[in-house]
This record gives C-alpha cells, sequence and structure tokens, in this order.
C-alpha cells in the first residue's frame, strides 16, 4: 500500500506536470486541496503520543516574555548567534548538524525576557520527515515568532526552500488568517456569500470541490477578502499557525561592500556577523518590533511606578484585559476599573475599562473590587 509520503510525491508530480491556465486552474485547486489534507495527515500522526520515533517538538520549557525560534540550514551560524544575543553557549563547529537538540537562551531585551530557540539544521524534505526535520518544524510551531537564518555566501533561493518546508507544514509566515468563514450546519448544502469581488481564481464550483475534499457538504461561507485557492485551502484546514518570520543574514563579514549594499535593500532582512558582533543592536532592536512587543508598569497605590520590570505584551492592541490575565488569571475576576498614564489616554490619569487598549511605556494602576 502507498504510504502518505508516497501519495503526496506523487501529487507534487502531478502538480508539477500539469500546465497552470485558465482551464486547469480547478484541477490544480483540487490537487492542493489534497496535498494538505495528506500533509496535515501526517502531521497528526506525527504529533501522536511519541509519533513513532520521536517526532513530537523537543520539550523546552517556554519561559520568559516571548520564545524566537532559529531556523535554518545547516551551519548557516544559528548556534553561534544563539551564543552572541543570550550568552548561553551552543556548541558551534564547521561541521554540519552540530547541534542535534533545542537549545534555549534569554536574551534581555527594553526590560524584557525573550527566550531564543536554537534549533537542528534543517534540510530540503524536512517536512515529509527527513533527518528531524519534523521535530525542528514542530518546535518552530511554538514561537511567537521564527528567525530564518540564512548563510550571506549561499545562493539566495536557501530562503524559498526553508520557507517551503515550513509553509508545507502549515506554519504560515508574514501572513494574517484569510477574512473567510465557514460556518458548518446540519443540512441544506452549501451557501456562499461573496462580500468581496474574487480575483484569484476562487469561485463557487472551486470552493464547492475544496469544499468537499474536506467533507465540508453543509455550510454557510462568507468571503471578506479576495483569496487565493491556498489560502481557502488554509480556511478549510484550519490549522494553520499564522506567525511573523524575520530573515537574518548572517556571516556578512565574508561579502564585499557591494554585496552588502544589495542585502541592505532588501525588506524584511537583517545582515550580520554573528562571529564578529555585527549590527547585533539593530537585529535586537528588530526583534523587538517583530515580535510586537510592548512595555506596561505597574504602578501601586501611592508609590512611583516599577520602571525596573515592566509587564511586557506582545499583540496587536493589546487591552487592559489581556495585561492582567497576563499578570495573574485571578485579577479580572476583582478588576473593577484601572487608572492608565501615557500616551493610550486623553487625560493623565484616565480611568479605564477592561477594553480599553494600551500602549507602549503605560502606567497602569488596576483598582480591585472591594
Ligand atoms: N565567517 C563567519 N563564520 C561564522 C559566522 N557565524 C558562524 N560562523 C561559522 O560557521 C560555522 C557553523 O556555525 P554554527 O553556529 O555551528 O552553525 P549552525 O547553524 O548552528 O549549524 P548546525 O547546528 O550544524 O545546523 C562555524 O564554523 C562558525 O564559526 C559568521 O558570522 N561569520
Ligand atoms: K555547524
Ligand atoms: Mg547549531
Amino acid at each position: 500500500m502507498p504510504t502518505t509520503e508516497d501519495k503526496i510525491k506523487e501529487l507534487e508530480a502531478e502538480y508539477a506536470r500539469t500546465q497552470k491556465n485558465k482551464q486547469t486552474e480547478g484541477h490544480l485547486g483540487l490537487i492542493k486541496a489534497k496535498l494538505a489534507k495528506l500533509r496535515r495527515e501526517l502531521e497528526d500522526q506525527g504529533s501522536k503520543s511519541g509519533g513513532g520515533g520521536g517526532e513530537r517538538g523537543f520539550d523546552v520549557k517556554k519561559v520568559g516574555d516571548t520564545r524566537v525560534g532559529l531556523v535554518g540550514f545547516p551551519s548557516v551560524g544559528k548556534s553561534t548567534l544563539l551564543t552572541t544575543l543570550t550568552g548561553t553557549k551552543s556548541e558551534a563547529a564547521a561541521y554540519e548538524f552540530t547541534t542535534l537538540t533545542a537549545i534555549p537562551g534569554t536574551m534581555k531585551y527594553r526590560g524584557a525576557r525573550i527566550q531564543i530557540l536554537d534549533l537542528p539544521g534543517i534540510i530540503e524534505g524536512a517536512a515529509t520527515g527527513k533527518g528531524r526535520g519534523r521535530q525542528v518544524i514542530s518546535a518552530a510551531r511554538t514561537c511567537d515568532m521564527i528567525m530564518i537564518v540564512l548563510d550571506a555566501g549561499k545562493p539566495v533561493t536557501h530562503k524559498f526552500l526553508i520557507e517551503r518546508e515550513l509553509d508545507n507544514f502549515g506554519i504560515r509566515l508574514n501572513q494574517k488568517p484569510p477574512d473567510v468563514k465557514i460556518k458548518k450546519k446540519e443540512r441544506g448544502g452549501i451557501d456562499f456569500q461573496w462580500l468581496c469581488p474574487q480575483t484569484k481564481g476562487m469561485n463557487q464550483d472551486i470552493a464547492t470541490r475544496i469544499l468537499k475534499e474536506y467533507r465540508i457538504n453543509c455550510a454557510t461561507v462568507t468571503f471578506r477578502e479576495d483569496v487565493t485557492h491556498d489560502q481557502f485551502i488554509d480556511v478549510c484546514d484550519g490549522k494553520r499557525t499564522y506567525i511573523p518570520g524575520l530573515y537574518v543574514m548572517n556571516k556578512i563579514d565574508q561579502l564585499t561592500i557591494e554585496e552588502l549594499d544589495i542585502i541592505d535593500e532588501i525588506p524584511n532582512y537583517v545582515p550580520i556577523s554573528s562571529r564578529d558582533e555585527w549590527n547585533i543592536d539593530e537585529l535586537m532592536e528588530t526583534i523587538w518590533q517583530k515580535c510586537n512587543m510592548l512595555r506596561v508598569y505597574t504602578k501601586p497605590k501611592g508609590q512611583v511606578p516599577d520602571y525596573d520590570e515592566p509587564v511586557v505584551l506582545h499583540a496587536d492592541g493589546p487591552t487592559v484585559e489581556q495585561f492582567c490575565n497576563r499578570i495573574h488569571k485571578s485579577i479580572m475576576e476583582q478588576f473593577k476599573y484601572a487608572w492608565v498614564w501615557g500616551s493610550s489616554c486623553r487625560h493623565q490619569p484616565q480611568k479605564v475599562g477592561k477594553d480599553h487598549v494600551l500602549a507602549d511605556e503605560d502606567v497602569i494602576q488596576v483598582v480591585k473590587k472591594v
């Protein structure tokens, strides 16, 4: 019997040899849906108890305010970078696969503790089970941000290869979940609500076929965004992980000035030398921004704010409620209102409710019910 891996290979080959045009669009969409389903099967097999050979993530406790994973081909300098950023020693050497497990370190920046996870190198085909790839990808999924580490001396295509490995296993870098909702129902077939013109090949026919592939036969499907087949498949799958990603171009000490100038122009790229510690400050600042972090200082009643120990949040527009939950789950039960000082307020201080959106360096004092 063909294994899931065999079926994936076969479909990938069929996809590759099918001409891409308007007539074949629907067929291609369906192949993609089938592929996505098989990859999901592989993933689910891998995450089941034991995973038949330790294919779950590495067992590293999540500590600190946020977690950043280092992903890349072997010997691009991930371990050297971990040591540079955190001071934690992770063995680095000129041979491939020096690192065999996840090594955590903590980088302190602006009062935040950022856990950096050094991971084994991955190779092409990692997602379909080569090397420790599946385990590395499982670990990457637990991160709040992924740093793709590239070797400046290697072809730029490596970037796409790594992205494809992550993508094949459901990790979407720098993307937002598509604004398409599938509401399943008991009977009545599929109703479509097209609230946005579709220009990327999505239509009722192909959408229905993709839904069938996922055994969704009765549902209301609402499109609020112009989406591709792939994005719609992601919605059907329902278990994609959307993570911010940052590209780090390491070993720039080996480039010429002219080559450096070119790299400097590419958005989302931070050129560094982890060996010679070049441009590490910019990298730290970019990590901070990519993680979408902000600091909130607490102020006990009648005392000055505690500026040494900010509460660090990473979310788009975090609310007072999210702040409270970050400190302790029980706080919201006693929450009455809060005083907030800072740029999120019109008055200093301002009395706010739990839905107030906080800004970087706000000061907050929570008033509890008596
Ligand atoms: N020239 C130069 N060499 C570097 C730099 N960073 C790392 N290296 C060298 O590259 C080699 C590999 O470094 P590692 O840190 O072991 O790379 P890795 O990505 O952790 O490798 P694996 O764990 O095997 O996947 C070592 O010989 C490092 O000294 C750099 O910025 N410049
Ligand atoms: K190495
Ligand atoms: Mg290493």
